[in-house]
């Protein structure tokens, strides 16, 4: 049996798809409203939950689970860890969530090895819609396991005929290829709101990979797996689609227009919490320290987008 942890948009799109190819699931929400009864998620309209599905307020039940996926966001899994840690001190643990926490300054692996230091821990990771997995459309991510026999289980448990998993002992490089996309799509999506368009939008992506490069190798990445499905891959799916909501954030932002506050962005914190990690490290990050400054409030958008526009002229 593999548990879920978190029932919002991504949780409930993993149990979906692995219920639907034979898997059982146990999902546990810290309130099941009447997702149980129901057996519909107001995060994936028109997406029944299959029978293999069990829906839980008590995280007990995933006592019994093979694997363990954190689908809960990534500033919020160290209070999940801590609370919890009766249950999941010695589990197989797989965060699906992306972002560097603000206070630990760090991604969802080491914050689980920090925690839980006897847990087995992975990260699933890569670019994927909660709403195109619950609808069964072809994906793939990366797990990253630094155990590869452990990394070798997970991919078989995990992946299915829609959800295609690569595998690396990589975790620093896919944790940090995750959150930092996320930085990256809302500046993407303040370019677009504002009206620079297409071209202004390639440069922050093509600026803003330079940026992961150099932050995810000074932590001891390897530079190939952001080139892969959890950097790149990521980067170019949150930057241009209207379904991402750092870059719907973004969007708004640079519209002028107020984002909506019930949206999970993970971007917001992760880009404060790796402008800190890079002044600490003597790294260049200029479009992370401008979405930083932007998601606090401490500069206006015109003068974001000034900051953005007047780099220096510099080799590539
Ligand atoms: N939605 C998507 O398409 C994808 C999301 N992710 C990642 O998955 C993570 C979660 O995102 P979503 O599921 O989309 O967000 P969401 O906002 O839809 O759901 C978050 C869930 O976490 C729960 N939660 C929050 N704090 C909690 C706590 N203290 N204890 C227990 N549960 C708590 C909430 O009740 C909610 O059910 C994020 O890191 C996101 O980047 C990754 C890939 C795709
Ligand atoms: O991570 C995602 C796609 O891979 C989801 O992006 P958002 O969190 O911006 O919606």
């Amino acid at each position: 049996m593999i548990g879920v942890v978190g029932a919002g948009a991504f949780g409930t799109a993993l149990a979906v798809a692995l219920a639907r190819d034979g898997r059982g699931v146990t999902l546990w929400a810290r309130d099941t409203h009447d997702l149980a009864t129901t057996r519909r998620s107001r995060h994936l309209p028109g997406v029944a939950l299959p029978d293999g599905i069990v829906v839980t307020d008590d995280i007990a039940d995933l006592t019994q689970a093979d694997a363990i996926l954190l689908a809960v966001p990534a500033q919020t899994l160290r209070k999940v860890l801590t609370i919890h840690a009766n249950t999941l001190h010695d589990r197989v643990l797989v965060a699906c969530c992306k972002g560097i926490d603000l206070h630990t300054l760090t991604g969802p692996v080491a914050t689980i090895r920090a925690t839980l230091p006897d847990a087995m821990p992975a990260i699933l990771t890569g670019p994927s819609f909660a709403a195109d997995i619950a609808r069964g459309l072809p994906t793939a991510l990366t797990l990253a396991c630094a155990d590869d026999r452990a990394g070798m289980a997970l991919q078989q448990g995990l992946s299915t005929s829609t959800l295609r998993l690569y595998r690396t002992t990589d975790t620093t490089g896919a944790e940090l290829g995750g959150a930092l996309k996320n930085v990256i799509a809302i500046a993407c999506g303040v370019a677009i709101g504002a009206g620079l368009g297409d071209s202004a939008r390639a440069a922050l992506m093509t600026r803003g990979f330079a940026e992961m490069q150099r932050l995810a190798q000074a932590l001891g990445a390897d530079p190939q797996t952001l080139n892969g499905l959890s950097g790149l891959g990521d980067l170019a799916l949150t930057c241009t689609s209207d379904l991402s909501r750092n870059y719907r954030f973004g969007l708004a932002r640079g519209a002028g227009a107020a984002a909506d506050p019930t949206q999970t962005v993970e971007g917001a914190a992760t880009s404060r919490a790796v402008t800190l990690l890079g002044a600490d490290r003597g790294i260049d990050l200029p479009i992370c320290a401008v979405v930083a400054a932007l998601s606090e409030g401490l500069i206006s958008v015109e003068t974001a987008l000034q900051s953005l526009l007047a780099r220096p002229l510099k080799e590539e």
